[in-house]
């Protein structure tokens, strides 16, 4: 439990770690502190903070630990402004998606007696702003901690103390390997969403065969809605990182490229296949911690309240849904739905139940 918590930056990530600290009891009080009195306000009524300032000097009063929620770009900026207002023994903390450089700068910014944590939550969302933030963003996700020699033992563990309040699994890593690790994970996924979106858009017809786009279009691109202001900060503090993925999805693409030049099935299958088995290796729930869950699709169609009827159903017989996913909707007709429980036991008889309702269950 923490006395006072200032997070700097209350947008999506800010705002959600102020959400979730809230909402479990995880620090008396929660600060905002910001540039637009509007948007604290929003704040503050969805119940992100308790209150709110524009002043630093004002919101730092009393922090024991100050959360930077601002693009990657500004944090060291912001951490240089308001070292002059920690007291000794403040923690600092950031959640900024790109770490070496942060973190490298931050321990040369931060005085004597502040103690700094590099932190990256590994969930969020294509939105941006206070309006997107979720109290449960971060439940059940990997929260990256990224210690060096010169971390203070006690800080790292009061930090990894807030995010194991929030829900999430912490690992450490060194901010390096870190950087590589997401340049693979999210800021190349990043890239290529935006390529392809922007490969349709310009094509020509591209109007006509955007109305077609059904779930390959959707999956591979959601991401491409997100922030660019963030993610320019994020390709700039990773560009080494990531341009050397590029050189290796290069290649990767010549594969295929020379394949169906060649038109040859043997090596598109073969092509196909690796990318398969690499996928079908990962976890279901993508967020972690739950690795085991166990799943049914089930096909629904497109009436109000069938979703809350297959939830009844289940909650009757007292078998909770650990995930819910929409995977394919046919407008007017329907849809796809993936629901995952946590024993096989609760999966069986979730299949059962909702097959003797004429509800088609296929288990996966
Ligand atoms: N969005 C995600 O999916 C995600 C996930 C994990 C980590 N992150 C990281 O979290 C950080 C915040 O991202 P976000 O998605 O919450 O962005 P956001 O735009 O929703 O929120 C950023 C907030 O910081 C404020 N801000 C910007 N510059 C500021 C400054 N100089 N002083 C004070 N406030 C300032 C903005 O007004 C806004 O309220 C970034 O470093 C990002 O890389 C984002
Ligand atoms: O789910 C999304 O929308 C995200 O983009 C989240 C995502 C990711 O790539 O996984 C994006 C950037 C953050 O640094 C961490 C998580």
């Amino acid at each position: 439990m923490f006395n006072q918590v200032t997070i700097i930056g209350v947008g999506l990530i800010g705002g959600s770690i102020g959400l979730g600290l809230r909402a479990r009891g995880l620090a008396r009080t929660v600060t905002g502190v910001g540039r637009d009195p509007s948007r604290l306000q929003e704040a503050l009524e969805r119940g992100a903070v308790d209150r709110f300032t524009t002043d630093p000097q004002t919101g730092l009063a009393g922090a024991e630990l100050v959360v930077i929620a601002v693009p990657v770009g500004s944090i060291i900026p912001v951490l240089r402004s308001v070292v002059p207002h920690l007291r000794p023994g403040t923690i600092v903390t950031d959640v900024g998606s790109c770490k070496a450089a942060v973190v490298a700068a931050a321990e040369e910014v931060t005085p004597t007696g502040v103690h700094f944590v590099g932190g990256h939550p590994m969930a969020g969302s294509e939105q941006a702003g206070i309006g997107g933030a979720d109290r449960y963003l971060f439940e059940g996700a990997y929260y990256v901690l990224t210690p060096t020699p010169n971390t203070e033992r006690r800080a790292l563990d009061r930090v990894r103390a807030m995010a194991e309040g929030l829900g999430c699994r912490v690992i450490e890593m060194e901010p390096q390997e870190h950087d590589r690790a997401v340049a693979a994970v999210s800021h190349l996924p990043h890239l290529l969403a935006c390529t392809l979106v922007n490969t349709v858009a310009g094509m020509e017809g591209s109007e006509r065969a955007l109305a077609l786009a059904a779930g390959g279009y959707r999956d591979t691109t959601r991401v491409a809605a997100g922030n660019p202001e963030m993610w320019l900060d994020i390709f700039l503090a990773n560009r080494r990182m990531l341009k050397a993925l590029l050189d290796r999805f290069r290649s990767e693409l010549n594969t295929i490229e020379d394949a169906l030049e060649e038109g040859e099935p043997e090596r598109i299958t073969a092509w196909l296949e690796a990318a398969r088995r690499s996928r079908e290796g990962l976890p279901a729930r993508m967020k972690g911690y739950l690795k085991d869950l166990h799943e049914v699709t089930i096909t629904i169609s497109d009436r109000p309240g069938t979703i809350a009827a297959v939830a009844s159903i289940l909650g009757r017989h007292e078998i909770n849904i650990s995930d819910l996913e929409i995977l394919r909707v046919r407008e007017g007709e329907g849809g796809t739905v993936r629901l995952a429980f946590g024993t096989e036991h609760d999966r069986d008889r979730a299949a059962e139940l909702l097959a003797r309702e004429g509800i088609p269950v296929t288990k996966r």
